[in-house]
């Protein structure tokens, strides 16, 4: 490797976080499992998953025991749309499982989004734009406020589509994609302004899912980010702390249980850590974790 080009690198910076309470803490549930493997583990592979590939990893991930499924992201491919078309038009959703969708903050994705999952009982819409300081400026060349109105143009988006979709209960999601590269301070605005136009209440919450899309620190960083969070996100009943780790630095489950210690209810993650990149969190070590420990399934 090139010496010079460790000079490029500088630490992140650490949270201020005194009296953080998460190592005085032990896991006293296993949190809400959401499988993302129908969708970063299907971009991690060479060749994608066709549409009988995808059907087989459904099944076995209801067989399994997940509830919550991310079955795809229908306005990137033709695949993913018709794929869920499929699920709901042929009855393959147990009534127990509740499919989740992903889309970014546009207008056009959306509404495919929407198109793709009608008819169907229950959902959790996932939306999501990164939010990052990089992001910011090399992707969307936006400044905070920019970034701000362009998520709450996509939840306002998301909101006015659901009523045209009365037959479907929807829960919603929202992720300040690559979180860890996000000022705290900022992570946190987006998402109030977000809960602002989606209105949840504790009978219907919505998921503030916090990606380590890079994992850029040591674990116990990300569980002060996520305590920090925690403690500041205002109407804390109305919303569920969900956690998705990558692996950059090789320890997405340790910092995914740091994070639950820290308040995260929910994981999204993928079976052996399958996904782009380094991979995300593996939910079969993370599950062993919990089950030696005797903790039951949530
Ligand atoms: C971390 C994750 O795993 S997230 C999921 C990642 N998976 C995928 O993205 C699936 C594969 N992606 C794709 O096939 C394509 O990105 C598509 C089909 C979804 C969208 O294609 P395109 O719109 O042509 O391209 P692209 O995603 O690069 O977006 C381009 C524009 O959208 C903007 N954009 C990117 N992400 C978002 C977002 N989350 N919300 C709103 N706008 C966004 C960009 O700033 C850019 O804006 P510009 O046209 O004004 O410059
Ligand atoms: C879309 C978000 C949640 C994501 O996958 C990531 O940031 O890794």
């Amino acid at each position: 490797m090139n010496p010079e080009a460790v000079k490029k690198y500088s630490p992140q910076p650490l949270v201020s976080l005194p009296g953080r309470t998460w190592p005085e803490k032990t896991i006293e549930k296993p949190p809400t499992w959401c499988s993302v493997d129908l969708r970063d583990g299907n971009q991690a592979l060479i060749h994608p998953m066709s549409h009988e590939k995808k059907m087989e990893m459904f099944r076995l991930l209801v067989e399994i025991g997940f509830k919550e499924i991310e079955v795809g992201f229908p306005a990137a491919s033709e695949v993913e749309y018709h794929f869920i078309r499929t699920l709901i038009e042929d009855n393959l959703i147990p009534e127990d499982v509740v499919i989740q969708v992903l889309t970014q903050a546009k207008e056009s994705q959306i509404k495919k989004t929407f198109e793709s999952i009608r008819g169907a009982r229950e959902v959790i819409m996932h939306l999501y734009n990164s939010t990052s300081t990089l992001q910011r400026r090399i992707v969307f060349n936006m400044n905070r406020k920019e970034i701000i109105d362009l998520a709450i143009k996509g939840a306002e988006t998301v909101k006015n589509e659901a009523s045209a979709y009365p037959e479907t209960k929807f829960r919603y999601e929202y992720s300040p994609e690559s979180f860890t590269g996000t000022e705290l301070d900022f992570a946190l605005e987006i998402c109030e302004a977000v809960k602002d136009v989606l209105q949840p209440d504790p009978q219907n919450k919505m998921i503030i899912n916090l990606p380590a899309t890079v994992e850029m620190t040591s674990p116990n960083v990300y569980a002060d980010q996520i305590e920090w969070f925690c403690n500041t996100v205002s109407d804390r009943d109305s919303v569920i702390i969900s956690l998705h780790a990558h692996n950059d630095r090789g320890c997405a489950v340790a910092a995914t249980e740091l994070a639950m210690m820290a308040g995260g209810e929910r994981v999204e993650g993928t079976l052996f850590g399958n996904g782009e990149r380094t991979g995300n969190v593996d939910i079969i070590t993370l599950a062993l974790n919990m089950f030696i420990r005797g903790l039951i399934r949530n």
